[in-house]
């Protein structure tokens, strides 16, 4: 299937303009560089303030090398040691310059690592404070993916700039020697770089857009490829025989990116080459016009060396400035990715003076004509909801995929916001209570729980995460939640690694990971304990089990339960049924039975498929 790329993306071409105006972010970057180690940067900087002097000192010493070489010749002397002295000298910068080439490298990686680690942890604190709408946008993911992936790339843009300082420095002191020369040569190397540096701009410029334009798409095949090769995923790639489809779906979009990528390597290595050569012209013209100087004797031979070696080395290292002022700007446009994402807030936060959670809880939650729209949808999933949750009770979820029951629970953890009414708890907004405080008093095992790829005693130690170490209190939650038996079975009990992504773990089934997902529930002292539908994959014993547990274990505090199995339901306190996104009936088992409604009928109809 051809896909076309994205257009709207590609609109995204920077302009010369923005190019430059990238270039102010290097500043900041700057700042972190210096706060990641002001050492390191320090011993940087005089390592190469002392190399940028090396080439000038080395092409002026061999100048005089030759000088004392054609003296000697013409004065057939044989006192040799001056000239051995210089030959010493420029040995020594030799050796020198090799040592403080490795130490800039070496103080380098060093501090590009350590900059790159410390922006990956910081991208993830940042990440972690973002809002669970944002990571269902997909233009939040593009920023995340350019921003991931710079933070490696930074390193280079590191050593770009600091090697861009140096080379001006050394051209500053070769210049010196060229201007007392003949000060059109410099100008003559000028107007010979030019054309292949803006030739360098106008590509880099071609190659960000596409890069940039095709993220959307790198995304695609990064999960084509994880799809096609995946402890995850294996089981139904292979029964619905799908790798071939996934290979062509990955194939097309593959070749198509190659395709272009190709087109745009040709162009820019035709011109480039076109471009060189207008390089090269200048510099023989330069060439030919000192010897014929030499020649005429207006300069000597170890002159001709110098300006010669200055001229060569102005030129390439001008070529280098140049082209490495394009990866430079555009190093700071992906700079500027970074620090957009860093930009992104979230917009469920605490307010500035919270008031403290009531423990405990007096009134309990209710919702006043609450209505909420995903982000990214249209529809409403839930609206004009009203109801009271009273403290203490149990209240059942029910109604038919898609009603609105998570979206519910999504609301009270204040995973998102009400577009229209409030919940109120004890009296007070939600977004009255800081927001850390509130979530630790609401424990929430979702339908799509997560499977830790973690240590038995981790994957329920993740529901109070600060009793990680503390065992007795992750074997009580394992026995209220009757997962006791399973890691009982397991080999390293507690220790035993589970999932299969790393050596040694061990696969659990669906049920047994979900009583290990429940024991998290249990771990954590929740006041309000939601629980989506927690028995889903366990067997007609387990789920009777739990639940009776469930009663006991509960006693006095409030709870949300979401389930399908009217077994279940019927042990609630209260029942309310969701259809659409709006209350249709709430009220006890006995009520509802007796209005003779949704509830009864949905009841009825599972009741009949027992019998
Ligand atoms: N992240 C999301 N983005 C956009 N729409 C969503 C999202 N999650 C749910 N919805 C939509 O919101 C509505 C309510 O979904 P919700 O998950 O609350 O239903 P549910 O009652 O829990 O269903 P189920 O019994 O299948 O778990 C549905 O129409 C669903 O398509």
């Amino acid at each position: 299937m051809a896909r076309k790329r994205n257009t709207e993306t590609s609109e995204h071409q920077p302009s010369f303009r923005e190019r430059f105006a990238a270039l102010r972010n290097l500043p900041a970057f700057f700042r972190q560089i210096w706060q990641t180690s002001p050492s390191l940067t320090i011993l940087n900087f005089v390592l190469r303030l002392i190399r940028s002097t090396v080439p000038t000192a080395t092409l002026y010493v061999g100048k005089l090398i030759v000088d004392e070489v054609i003296r000697l010749a013409n004065a057939h002397s044989t006192d040799l040691t001056h000239l051995w002295t210089l030959v010493a000298i420029e040995f020594g910068l030799a050796i020198g310059s090799d040592l403080l080439s490795r130490g800039i490298n070496l103080s380098e990686s060093l501090l590009g690592d350590w900059y790159a680690h410390q922006t990956s942890v910081r991208l993830m604190q940042h990440a972690a404070t973002l809002d669970l709408a944002q990571f269902e946008n997909a233009t939040f993911y593009d920023k995340l993916e350019r921003a991931r992936q710079q933070t490696a790339g930074r390193t280079q843009l590191l050593s770009q700039t600091f090697s861009q300082v140096q080379d001006l420095l050394t051209i500053a002191s070769l210049a010196i020697g060229l201007i007392s020369f003949a000060p059109w040569l410099l100008l003559l190397l000028l107007v010979a770089v030019i054309p292949s540096f803006l030739g360098e701009l106008h590509f880099n410029a071609k190659s960000y857009s596409l890069l940039y334009g095709w993220t959307p798409q790198r995304r695609e095949l990064d999960y084509y490829r994880y799809l096609g090769a995946s402890d995850d995923t294996a089981k139904e790639v292979k029964l619905f025989g799908l790798s071939d489809f996934l290979i062509n779906r990955y194939r097309t979009l593959s070749e198509q990116y190659f395709h272009e990528n190709r087109k745009l390597a040709l162009e820019r290595a035709s011109w480039g080459s076109l471009l060189l050569a207008i390089g090269t012209v200048g510099y023989y013209a330069a060439y030919g016009y000192m010897i014929f100087q030499t020649v005429q004797g207006r300069v000597t031979l170890g002159d001709l060396t110098f300006l010669a070696g200055s001229f060569r080395q102005v030129r390439s290292l001008l070529e280098g400035i140049l082209g490495r002022f394009n990866s430079i700007s555009q190093g700071a446009l992906y700079l500027k990715d970074l620090f957009e994402f860093f930009e992104i807030q979230p917009q469920i936060v605490s307010p500035v003076s919270p008031r403290p959670f009531p423990v405990p809880i007096r009134e309990g939650f209710v919702f006043e004509g609450v209505g909420f729209k995903y982000p990214n949808s249209e529809k409403w999933a839930v609206r004009n909801l009203s109801f009271h949750l009273r403290a203490g009770e149990k209240l059942a979820l029910v109604g038919e995929n898609g009603a609105g029951k998570t979206t519910l629970v999504k609301l009270l953890g204040r995973l998102y916001d009400p577009d229209e009414g409030r919940i109120l708890l004890d009296g007070y907004d939600l977004k009255a209570y800081n927001l850390e405080e509130l979530r630790t008093h609401i424990g929430v095992i979702f339908q799509d729980y997560l499977r830790f790829q973690f240590s038995a005693g981790d994957n329920i130690a993740v529901g109070d995460i600060v009793e990680r170490e503390n065992l007795p209190a992750l074997e009580r939650a394992a026995e209220d939640s009757l997962a006791d038996a399973v890691i009982a079975g397991l080999p390293l009990g507690y220790e035993q690694p589970l999932g299969r992504r790393f050596s040694g773990g061990v696969e659990l089934s669906g049920g047994q990971w979900q009583k290990v997902a429940l024991a998290r529930a249990y771990l954590r002292e929740a006041d309000l304990l939601i629980l989506d539908e927690p028995t889903s994959a366990l067997d007609a014993r387990a789920e009777y089990e739990v639940f009776q547990r469930f009663a006991e274990l509960t006693k006095g505090k409030t709870a949300v339960l979401i389930s399908h199995r009217f077994s279940t339901v019927r042990m609630a306190d209260r029942i309310l049924v969701l259809e659409g996104g709006k209350v249709l009936e709430m009220g006890t088992h006995e009520e509802l039975l007796a209005q003779q409604g949704r509830y009864a009928e949905l009841f009825e109809l599972q009741a009949e498929g027992y019998r």
